[in-house]
């Protein structure tokens, strides 16, 4: 994972797989030192010609091990500190993705290169290191080194900390002991596929955790880190293949991981408030590996000209320009346009004129009014009151350090009983009572104070459980009031880390929801400020009650004015069969929404 341009927390890169000459071209833009590069498919017609951006690719003679020793070798060393090193591959059907994760046995893939990397190195150290593999059909998660069992749960302690049920994790010694478990795993798919009597191929999306866990000298807990590949199930549009109802179902179940991660990246690299974890499973899972200083490698394997292998490169292309500055204006594709309209936003200057000022200031005028209903709700939950409140929890915020400590495979027979929730499977406020070790009760009995994801969905609701417009309204003021106050040094000196991992580095703890949380309205690296300028200038709750309406829940869409059980439930069915349906406020006419109405409530001239 070279360097990620502007802060941008996610590489997407791309690879393609034996195509025909010419196919797929790649260009790299003369003067555009970022390393990203243009793919157009030799395929599409002239009047369809688009070019996608990724921050690398990698061609068809450059194999597996190249990808390893440039994108991911770097960051292994961070694994051993309790870090997370996430690589997720994506594509259409049959476009390399297992190739690139597995590997065959003349060609190793990146996450068997990686074991045999984490091996080499927990002979030095001493760690030791265990394997979790996993298959998540329809959004139920089977554990394929035990198949028999019950699905793995995702649960979520008081702490936000997430723990995977029932899923089991085995101890590794040699590379080639890895590689059994690993075939054993993979038949053990086949097996679960004929046991349903499916006789389509099964479309599922498969994991495996390298789990690596060193003890150091400094801490008293052992340090816990993680490898995660994902290899997702092949993209296919449900549409055009549909060969009947239980097929489409199928296919847009299986899609919507894909739909779900492209949000999620998204949000990620544009430094989102919201992050949409819990819109699938996988995504979900694999929260804590996604989130803060961990880094995340998105591969998108592409084949020859084919609609489904276009789509993904679009995909790709669009959580890659979040955020990015593009130098080069020969190309004109719509990804490109706006990315380019994003650089000139990342360039507004940092200090503010007297007009924006004024602006910035009638605007929080404005939205704190709007938000005033909500104050009441939010009793006792004021939120940074004075420059002094605010200078302390920036202060507080920078000497926390992110070393992952913890333990989050639960085993199934423990003694006490605690209450998690398991959001995915039961919604957010189902819980049920598990087993757990009596040494952590202390850590995850509830509290308010600690469980910031009450806070977010909680505090401010509604009788019907559902948060309020204005209560995101809130959110949105104390953002730009932050900004407002925060001086300019505050603004431009924090960085994203981008380079490999430095022991030493002090960084913001992201472990926990409210760091995450307090670090987002605080600390903001330059271009999020500039992001944050933007929306005062024009359109900017438009925007957010768009990026609200393509990732809240049912229940929190209900909780908009004009949005009832109906209203939301087709908001979520076009939302099956595309990430984002939701672009401008035009698009919100397939629900019924008028553009003038929605502007009327959000007071947007
Ligand atoms: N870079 C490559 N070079 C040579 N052969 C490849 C390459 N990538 C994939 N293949 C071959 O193409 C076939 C399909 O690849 P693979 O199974 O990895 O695709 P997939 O995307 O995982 O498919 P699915 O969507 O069905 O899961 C396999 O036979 C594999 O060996």
């Amino acid at each position: 994972m070279a360097l990620i341009e502007n802060g941008r927390r996610v590489r997407v890169i791309a690879k393609i797989k034996s195509a025909p000459e010419n196919s797929i071209s790649v260009s790299r833009p003369p003067g555009d030192a970022s390393g990203g590069v243009f793919l157009s498919f030799a395929g599409q017609s002239s009047c369809h010609q688009e070019s996608y951006r990724v921050d690398c690719c990698y061609e068809p003679e450059e194999d597996n091990s190249v990808v390893f020793s440039k994108e991911i070798e770097p960051f292994l060393s961070g694994v051993f500190l309790g870090r997370s090193v996430t690589t997720i591959a994506y594509g259409a059907r049959g476009s390399g993705k297992t190739y690139t994760i597995q590997g065959s046995e003349e060609t190793p893939g990146l996450a068997v290169l990686a074991m045999g990397e984490i091996m080499k190195r927990s002979e030095l150290t001493g760690s030791s290191v265990s394997v979790s593999v996993y298959e998540v059909h329809q959004e139920d998660i089977c554990d394929l080194l035990n198949p028999g069992k019950k699905p793995v749960s995702v649960l979520e302690d008081a702490k936000g900390s997430i723990k995977l049920k029932g899923l089991s994790q085995v101890a590794v010694n040699s590379v080639s002991e890895f590689q059994k478990l690993y075939a054993t795993g993979n038949r053990n798919i086949c097996k679960s596929a004929s046991k349903v009597g499916n006789e389509l191929p099964r479309r599922s999306h498969k994991g495996l955790i390298i789990h690596v866990t060193s003890s150091t000298q400094s801490s008293k807990a052992p340090l816990a880190g993680k490898m995660n590949f994902l290899d997702l199930a092949g993209y296919e549009d449900g549409r055009r293949e549909s060969n009947g109802g239980l097929r489409f179902a199928e296919t847009n179940r299986t899609n919507k991981a894909i739909y779900a991660l492209h949000k999620v990246v998204r949000a990620l690299n544009g430094n989102d408030i919201y992050v949409p974890f819990r819109e699938s499973k996988v995504t979900r899972m694999l929260q804590e590996s996604l989130k803060g200083s961990n880094k995340v490698l998105i591969v998108a394997c592409l084949n020859a000209f084919c609609q489904d292998s276009i789509y993904m490169a679009k995909i790709a292309s669009e959580t890659c320009s979040v955020q990015q500055f593009i130098g080069d204006s020969s190309m004109k594709s719509k990804s490109r346009r706006r990315s380019t309209a994003f650089s000139c936003k990342s360039q507004l200057p940092q200090s503010r004129s007297v007009s924006t000022q004024k602006r910035l200031s009638n605007r929080m005028h404005f939205l704190q009014k709007s938000s005033s209903k909500a104050s009441s709700a939010l009793t006792g939950k004021k939120l940074f009151n004075d420059d002094s409140q605010i200078n302390q929890i920036i202060e507080e915020s920078l000497t926390i350090t992110a070393e992952s400590t913890v333990e989050d495979i639960i085993p199934e027979k423990e003694s006490s009983n605690v209450e998690i929730t398991d959001e995915t499977k039961n919604g957010p406020k189902d819980t049920e009572n598990l087993s757990f070790n009596a040494g952590c009760l202390e850590e995850l009995t509830a509290s308010p104070e600690n469980n910031l994801d009450k806070e977010n969905y909680d505090v401010s609701i509604k009788e019907d459980g559902s948060p309020l417009l204005s209560v995101q309204l809130q959110e949105l003021s104390n953002n730009l009031k932050n900004l407002y106050y925060s001086t300019p040094s505050i603004l431009c000196n924090d960085e994203v880390p981008l380079e490999g991992f430095e022991p030493k580095t002090p960084t913001r703890d992201t472990t926990t929801e409210q760091n995450e949380r307090q670090n987002l309205f605080l600390v903001q690296s330059p271009l999020l400020a500039s992001r944050t300028c933007y929306p005062v200038t024009k359109n900017s709750l438009a925007q957010e009650y768009l990026r609200f309406i393509n990732s809240a829940s049912k229940e929190e869409l209900k909780g908009l004015k004009g949005i009832g059980e109906k209203r939301a439930s087709r908001i979520l069915a076009l939302r099956e069969t595309s990430p984002e349906p939701f672009k401008q406020l035009d698009d919100l006419k397939n629900v019924g929404l008028s553009a003038k109405q929605i502007k009327k409530m959000l007071a947007i001239k």
